[in-house]
């Protein structure tokens, strides 16, 4: 059929295009989806880049009058997203689902060359790199001295007057757009938003848009894409798990201070931690687990304490419940783990609160203190006595009164708040003997076949605060660096921190102390996950090694913090600055009685000399 492309009054100022060559080119998406397109290039686009203009589906007939206007998407280049599948962004889903909604409405994708909202490719991962140390996408842009957005929609509107459409039904999210188009003489009739395509790792970008800019963007409604919520349902194995969770560290970082704020974690982590599949490292594949040991879970916890200290110390422990859940009998854990996600439970032994026999069960009371976790929980798990035997109980969090009491100067998200109850009955099923559940011969391991249920609990206790130190140490040490090779203007010469042999010094001496926390925390690891057989149990001299290298890596990790706060400059200790949050967060793990270090050291001295530890829980 022959088009009706009428030429639409250019707005005063704006130099005329034309259609310079017009090719068929036939497209198939890598998920299936196939059509085809009329490419068209052009004479006369005013920043003179090669701006393409796909014409889609009926686009001929959407040009006509009296038809539905055609549907435009303004598509901005996006190597990253568009060619490589990026998760950063959310170009690659947007683009395929433009065109075959263009293709469908018939209208046209404009493919303009303005890299990284104009800033091109290499400033763009730039502006990556300063989101990994925190800043928002915008903020990132002006740091590296551009406007938040250097997009000028000029070409476009000369591209779709060339083609004589003069009004159209605009494809976005972006005001900014919609508003450029507007002023260059192209009638708006209607703004259609985009899908929101929404994963772990793109949340924060989305989340600034939706912020920053003024994109309708519902993130609220929106499920986290596929790919990241089927995930958590398949194994993926020790890498896979650690490179979900290292995907999350840019969001750990910008949202650490939110995280302080609210003095719990923010909804969305929990939700990220969850599709990464954290809380599902430990337990067992028969209850939804992945099985995949200490080691995994050791590093999965430092490498989220390279995003934020709170969130991998919660995320950490209540990782850690969920696996002592699958060591209870078979009808409790039919009760917790029964639908389908993985039991949030916090757990509490400080102070060990009172159990009195009742009918059916137990009457406990008790006001326990340090219930990390507790905001995001269903279940708590906690330390009662009755005579003389220490026991643990399994409640639901609804049953208990929760005392806002964790005001502290570090590891403020943890949410580590009190819990109380006063004679609350506990059904005897709920009741465990805490030596029956933690050791080798617990209920779960009479019908699991996971290694890591037969071996005693103590041997994955205690890993949470030296592994947080030592990814806290590990954020620190990279802050530092950033620090010293900054760029800075010294009376107009350019110069940087770090060409002081002073600041040298200080750097080499951080980066031994990370080291030597290293190599102890890679001394624990494999202790407690040998690459031959599964632990069960370890002896004496085993143990002291162990509580010695974690004590020692801790010790190491907060060394490194000082020295990064110490050569750091005064600056350091603006709130802003993630480095002096580090060092309250680290302050306060190794403040925690799993880390103290002169019972510590008097035990491991035991049990390295084989004189018998004194501590029996060692
Ligand atoms: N500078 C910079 N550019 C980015 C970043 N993330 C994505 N981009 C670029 O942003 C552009 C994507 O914008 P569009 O898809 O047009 O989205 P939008 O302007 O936000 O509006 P919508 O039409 O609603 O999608 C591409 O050029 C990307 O390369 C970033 O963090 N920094
Ligand atoms: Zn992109």
């Amino acid at each position: 059929m022959t088009a009706v492309i009428h030429s639409v009054p250019l707005p005063a100022g704006l130099p005329a295009a034309t259609i310079r060559t017009r090719v068929n080119i036939p497209l198939l998406f890598p998920d299936g989806y196939a059509t085809s397109a009329d490419v068209m290039t052009f004479h006369g686009l005013s920043d003179g880049r090669e701006h393409l203009l796909l014409a889609l589906g009926g686009w001929e007939q959407a040009l006509l009058e009296g038809t539905t206007a055609p549907l435009v998407r303004l598509h901005s280049e996006c190597m990253t997203g568009d060619v490589f599948g990026s998760g950063r962004c959310d170009c690659g889903p947007q683009l395929r689902e433009a065109v075959e909604r263009i293709a469908s409405a018939g209208g046209f994708l404009l493919y303009l060359r303005q890299e990284g909202r104009g800033i091109g490719l290499y400033p763009k991962l730039d502006a990556y790199a300063l989101q990994d140390q925190g800043l928002d996408t915008y903020d990132a842009n002006v740091a590296l001295g551009h406007r938040d957005d250097d997009r000028d929609y000029t070409a476009a509107a000369q591209m779709l007057h060339a083609l004589g459409a003069g009004s159209i039904r605009l494809l976005t999210n972006n005001p900014d757009k919609a508003g450029q188009l507007a002023a260059l003489g192209i009638g708006i009739e209607q703004q259609i938003p985009t899908g929101v395509h929404l994963s772990a790792a793109n949340a924060r970008y989305l989340a600034a848009k939706r912020d920053r800019t003024g994109h309708t963007l519902d993130l609220g409604q929106a499920a986290v894409g596929h790919p990241v919520q089927s995930a958590a349902g398949s194994n993926p194995g020790h890498h896979g798990l650690l490179a979900r969770v290292e995907a999350m560290i840019p969001g750990l970082r910008a949202r650490a201070e939110e995280t302080e704020r609210l003095r719990r974690l923010p909804e969305l982590t929990v939700q990220e931690l969850q599709d990464a599949g954290v809380f599902r490292i430990l337990p067992p594949a028969a209850v939804g687990g992945y099985a995949l040991g200490a080691r995994t879970y050791g590093e999965a916890v430092r490498a989220l304490a390279r995003g934020c200290a709170s969130t991998a110390w919660t995320a950490g422990h209540l990782a850690e419940h969920a696996w002592m859940l699958a060591r209870w009998p078979r009808d409790v854990q039919d009760e917790v783990f029964g639908a389908g996600g993985m039991p949030l439970a916090a757990a509490t032994s400080a102070p060990v609160g009172s159990a009195t026999k009742v009918d059916g069960g137990y009457s406990i009371s008790g006001h326990w203190s340090f219930a990390s976790g507790v905001m995001h929980s269903r279940w708590a798990l906690l330390a009662v006595q009755h005579r003389g035997v220490r026991l643990q109980a399994l409640v639901p969090v609804a049953d208990l009164e929760l005392l806002d009491a964790w005001h502290t100067d570090g590891l403020r998200g943890t949410g580590s708040n009190d819990l109380r109850a006063d004679g609350l009955f506990v059904p005897g099923y709920r009741v465990l003997d805490w030596a029956e559940l933690s050791g080798p011969g617990n209920p779960g391991s009479l019908f699991h076949n996971d290694p890591l249920i037969h071996s005693p609990m103590a041997t994955l206790l205690n890993l949470v605060a030296p592994a947080v130190a030592l990814g806290s140490a590990e954020y620190a040490l990279e802050l530092f660096r950033t620090q010293l090779l900054a760029p800075r203007d010294r009376n107009g010469v350019q110069t940087r921190q770090g060409e002081s042999a002073l600041a040298q010094a200080r750097y080499a001496r951080a980066s031994g102390a990370v080291t030597t926390a290293q190599l102890h925390w890679q001394a624990a690891l494999a202790i407690v996950s040998p690459d031959e057989d599964p632990v069960a149990g370890l002896p004496d001299r085993q143990r002291a090694s162990l509580r010695l290298s974690l004590a020692l890596s801790a010790e190491s990790a907060q060394e490194a913090v000082r020295l990064a706060v110490a050569g750091s400059g005064g600056s350091v200790h603006r709130l802003a600055n993630p480095l002096q949050r580090i060092q309250r967060d680290v302050s306060v793990l190794l403040s925690h009685p799993t880390l103290g270090i002169d019972p510590i050291l008097e035990q491991a001295g035991r049990g390295l000399l084989d004189l018998g530890f004194t501590v029996r829980s060692f």
